[in-house]
């Protein structure tokens, strides 16, 4: 039987991840907290253990394989790092339990359009153009980089906005499904629509740039597209910043796509997009984007992740 079903391995690729899985013993008595076992919702874990379902977790043991150009020491490292960072951050906490300021919330959205293929189901939506920043969330960044990871007196390391992104970040991951070709990955766009490169201080670039390397160690082979749109020519530049600071992959910058424009149509379906998205049309269903959006208490936790939410007390249920 197939390893995976997301994609057609070649013999090699598929003796790569059969090593990677007998592996796993090793992997997991390497990372800090044996207990956290958990990446995105779900147990690694050796077949037969509680909770380890198979087929995901080779589809997740296969998308940090091809991170690491099926380097097979590199694959095992970047698992124990990003087991280890998920714990310390406690990722589900941020997804699942932790409430945010109703105007960081305003800053991104998930939707899910049912209908689309290629991996363009599930998007998440970012509008990083005219919110007002509020200091409260980013004090603190800097300090943090200091010191390594700074506790926030409710044990959630990071700050508001780190903690937001990364928590909208999970949330979209629970929706997909690892084991489908159409919905293994996301998409992702960013509005800059009246953008004004003064409204970037140095707290969010700090942000941004702290956002940008999580992302590529810890969240492989998760992006269908990212689209930038609506960019205003004169901030056209800031791309090609983006791509010189080198902390961006050749294989993910592929995946990025400029538009100087806000027409999506084509892209994720004209009745699924309100008309600033659409080209203009009126539609009567999706008045604005923000009608669309999945909310939280609409994701269904995946099972692991609701098991060591318990655990830490932080959701209701029976700890098992
Ligand atoms: C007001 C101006 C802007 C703000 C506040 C802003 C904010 C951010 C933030 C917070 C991220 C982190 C990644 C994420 O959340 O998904 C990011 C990533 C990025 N932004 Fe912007 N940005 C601005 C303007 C621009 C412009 C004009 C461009 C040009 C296309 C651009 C291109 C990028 C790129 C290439 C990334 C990396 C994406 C990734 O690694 O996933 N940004 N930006």
């Amino acid at each position: 039987m197939a390893l995976v079903s997301s994609t057609e391995l070649t013999a090699d690729q598929s003796e790569k991840l059969q090593l990677l899985i007998d592996a796993l013993p090793t992997i997991l008595t390497e990372l800090d907290k044996p207990t956290y076992d958990e990446i995105f919702g779900h147990r690694i874990g050796i077949e037969g253990t509680p909770y380890v379902e198979v087929a995901i977790r080779n589809e997740i043991l296969l998308k940090f394989l091809v991170a690491s150009e099926y380097d097979l020491a590199l694959a095992k490292e970047k698992l124990v790092l990003t087991m280890n960072w998920r714990g310390k951050f406690n990722v589900l906490s941020a997804a699942y339990v932790e409430d945010f300021d109703a105007e960081l919330e305003k800053m991104g959205i998930v939707t899910e359009f049912p209908g689309n293929k290629d991996n363009f189901r599930v998007v998440t939506w970012n509008f990083y153009n005219n919110v007002k920043l509020t200091k409260s969330w980013f004090v603190g960044f800097k300090a943090e980089e200091a010191a390594g990871t700074q506790q926030e007196p409710n044990g959630s390391p990071g700050l508001q906005f780190l903690r937001w992104r990364i928590g909208l970040m999970e949330r979209s991951l629970a929706l997909l499904e690892f084991s489908d070709s159409d919905n293994t990955k996301m998409a992702q766009v960013h509005d800059y629509k009246g953008a004004s490169i003064f409204r970037i201080d140095s707290d969010m670039k700090a942000a941004t740039k702290e956002i940008i390397k999580l992302f590529s160690d810890h969240y492989p082979e998760l992006l269908s597209k990212k689209f930038f749109i609506n960019v205003p020519l004169i901030m056209g530049w800031v791309f090609g910043f983006f791509r010189a600071m080198g902390i961006i992959s050749a294989s993910t910058l592929k995946r990025f796509e400029v538009m100087h424009h806000g027409d999506v149509s084509g892209l994720f379906g004209e009745d699924n997009l309100p008309a600033v998205y659409n080209g203009g049309l009126e539609n009567r269903k999706v008045p604005d984007i923000f009608s669309k959006t999945v909310k939280k208490e609409a994701i269904a936790l995946p099972t692991y992740a609701k098991v060591l939410l318990q655990q830490q007390g932080k959701i209701e249920g029976a700890a098992v």
